[in-house]
């Protein structure tokens, strides 16, 4: 499984963030509740370094609720407070807007120690291509300012706006880039589709889906919607069973459909993580 980066892209990303960070008090942190070890980078808090972050977990209709709760838990005894949200419907953004104008709070009473006048709080929504960062921005502003669409990457530009009399954002999410050396972790942003600008082989990230769902005991997935159970071979012999089945033998097509299948959702709510024992 290889995927492949291209260093230019990720050094340009690099610098667009460090120069967003440097601009504001608090970070909105977005991951993918599909894989939320996956999509955080081991360099997000050097470059967050003291300033208080939130922590989103966006995509919460995309996993099952009992998985969820599993997360909340497990990221509550790491001492953190995971916030989930499904930032197309709205759910769960009044909280995270709390949340931020209490880091306003915080930081208005150490201006007024000062002998400051107080302002309001700046943030920015930082993450992986296509964890929901412009949707979630969308939402937090009520409108639609921010470009959000399917396809990794779309997002650049740099300008402020303001949400309410204490809260002040970035409309230009910081795009977190994806290298990441873990081939299973760069596999899972493959699948979903959180990897932005790098290159990979459908068949090969597909194939290696299925291997993921046999390992997660969630084969029956792929059974209820291809009525072609698995039986005992691997993701590339699955592929090419359902290609033989469904697709006269043409596995890059297959491959593109089960991707797609699992993007959209039509393979059910699916957890690709769980938290670690
Ligand atoms: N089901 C579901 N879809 C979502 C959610 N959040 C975002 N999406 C959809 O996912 C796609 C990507 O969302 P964006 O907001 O563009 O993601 P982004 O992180 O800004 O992406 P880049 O611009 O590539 O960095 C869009 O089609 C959104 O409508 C969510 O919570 N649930």
């Amino acid at each position: 499984m290889t995927i492949q980066w291209y260093p230019g892209h990720i050094a340009k990303a690099e610098r667009t963030l460090t120069e967003q960070l440097k601009r504001v008090d608090v970070v909105l942190e977005v991951r993918d509740a599909r894989i939320p070890l996956a999509t955080h980078h081991p360099k997000v808090s050097q470059w967050v370094s003291q300033k208080p972050r939130l922590l989103i977990i966006n995509r919460q209709d995309m996993i099952p609720p009992h998985i969820q709760q599993q997360w909340q838990q497990w990221f509550e005894e790491h001492q953190e407070i995971p916030y989930f949200t499904n930032a197309q419907q709205g759910d769960g953004v009044d909280a995270v807007v709390r949340a931020t104008k209490q880091a306003g709070e915080q930081l208005n009473q150490k201006r007024q120690q000062r002998g400051m006048l107080p302002r309001p709080v700046r943030a920015v929504v930082i993450g992986f291509p296509n964890v929901g960062k412009s949707a979630l921005i969308n939402r937090l502003l009520g409108r639609r300012v921010v470009e959000s669409a399917r396809r990794a990457g779309v997002t650049r530009k740099l300008q402020w706006v303001r949400i309410s009399k204490q809260i002040e954002l970035l409309d230009a999410p910081g795009v977190i880039p994806s290298r990441i050396e873990n081939q299973q972790d760069a596999l899972k942003l493959a699948i979903c589709e959180d990897i932005g600008e790098a290159g990979y082989d459908n068949q090969r990230v597909a194939a290696g889906m299925v291997d993921l769902f046999q390992d997660l005991q969630i084969h029956h997935k792929l059974t209820d919607r291809y009525s072609l159970a698995i039986a005992s071979e691997n993701g590339e012999s699955y592929l090419q069973a359902l290609a033989d089945q469904r697709f006269q033998g043409d596995l890059e097509r297959t491959a593109r459909q089960l991707l797609n299948d699992f993007r959209k959702g039509l393979l059910g709510a699916i957890a690709l993580e769980i938290p670690p024992s």
